[in-house]
């Protein structure tokens, strides 16, 4: 399923918070949003999901505005996963999997052997199966949030917009969750804060900053030194980490931007292309050797 959004801007008490987003998500992608603290990820997957009017724009769904579904139809399309989602907590783990089929349940009959069977697979796929009698308010923080992943799943949705899924996930169930977001055949839009994982796993990022799409494109195009000292603050390079995959490194903070040199908010019009060659940062044979990644200023093939 295509989600696309043309002018997009939502504002609050007269300030902007988006403004001017066009976005094309093409069926089956895996795309990162990517930017820092405040540039209105959060803001921007609540519009698309249907949850937030646009003050202006649009958003849509295979070329159908999300405005003319009623909920019972954006939950049959469009899974989402807030940032720090609650759920009641008298529930069961699998209670609130369970939640995920409420769009195909059926008043009278309620959930048949059919839903069921879907919640068991995604209560498996999340590793919670051993859990799914546990009551919710017995979970840590991530295994609620692979529960509340496991509801979207069980959705069966053809997108899925995700708010920092990975946050209170542990390493493995980070690599597990990014893993399978890559692999499914649904469309995906995932916030994420790990520029490094979100370069690993997704097939495109985009870049927010003040409330306006900067860059898009694949992650070597947008994880650019110069983009990241502009939009993140950060003193930073990317490329090959030991394994060959495209990883950012941190030297630190960047030095404050000169005034009038910063990235300028794409007014209009597709965002910047990105120029910068990543350099390496570590060779992809050199595991066991440099365990820590080593810098070197020399430009990388690029990937093929
Ligand atoms: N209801 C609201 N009222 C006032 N300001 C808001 C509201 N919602 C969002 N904002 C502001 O809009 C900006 C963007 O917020 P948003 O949560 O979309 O950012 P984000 O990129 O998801 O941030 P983070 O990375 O910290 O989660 C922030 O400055 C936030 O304070």
């Amino acid at each position: 399923m295509r989600i696309t959004a043309e002018g997009l801007a939502w504002s609050v008490a007269g300030k902007s918070v988006l403004a001017g987003v066009d976005l094309d998500v093409a069926p089956g992608e895996t795309v990162g949003l990517i930017g820092p603290n405040g540039s209105g990820k959060s803001t921007l997957l609540r519009c698309l999901a249907g949850l937030r009017t646009p003050t202006s724009g649009s958003v849509a769904y295979d070329k159908e505005p999300i405005r003319l579904w009623s909920a019972r139809r954006t939950a049959r399309h469009v899974a989402f996963v807030e940032q720090a989602a609650d759920t009641d907590s008298d529930l069961r783990v699998e209670d609130v999997v369970t939640l995920g089929r409420t769009p195909f349940g059926d008043r009278w009959r309620g959930f048949s052997a059919r839903d069921r069977a879907v919640v068991a697979a995604a209560l498996a796929r999340l590793g919670l199966t051993e859990l799914r009698e546990r009551p919710w308010k017995a979970l840590s923080g991530g295994e609620r949030q692979r529960a509340h992943i496991a509801r979207a799943l069980a959705q069966q949705p053809y997108a899925i917009l995700l708010d920092e899924p990975t946050n209170h996930l542990d390493v493995k169930h980070q690599l597990e969750l990014l893993g399978l977001l890559a692999a499914t055949d649904q469309t995906v839009l995932v916030a994420l804060h790990d520029l490094s994982l979100a370069a690993r796993y997704c097939d495109r990022l985009l870049l927010l900053h003040g409330g306006r799409l900067v860059a898009e494109g694949p992650p070597r195009d947008v994880l650019t030194p110069r983009l990241l000292a502009e939009v993140f603050e950060v003193d930073a390079v990317t490329g090959p980490d030991p394994l060959g995959h495209l990883a950012v490194a941190y030297r630190g903070v960047a030095a404050p931007p000169v005034p009038g040199d910063a990235v300028a908010p794409a007014a209009g019009g597709p965002p910047a292309p990105a120029t910068e060659d990543p350099v390496v940062l570590a060779s992809p044979t050199s595991a066991t050797d440099h365990p820590t990644p080593e810098l070197v200023d020399s430009p990388t093939p690029k990937e093929t």
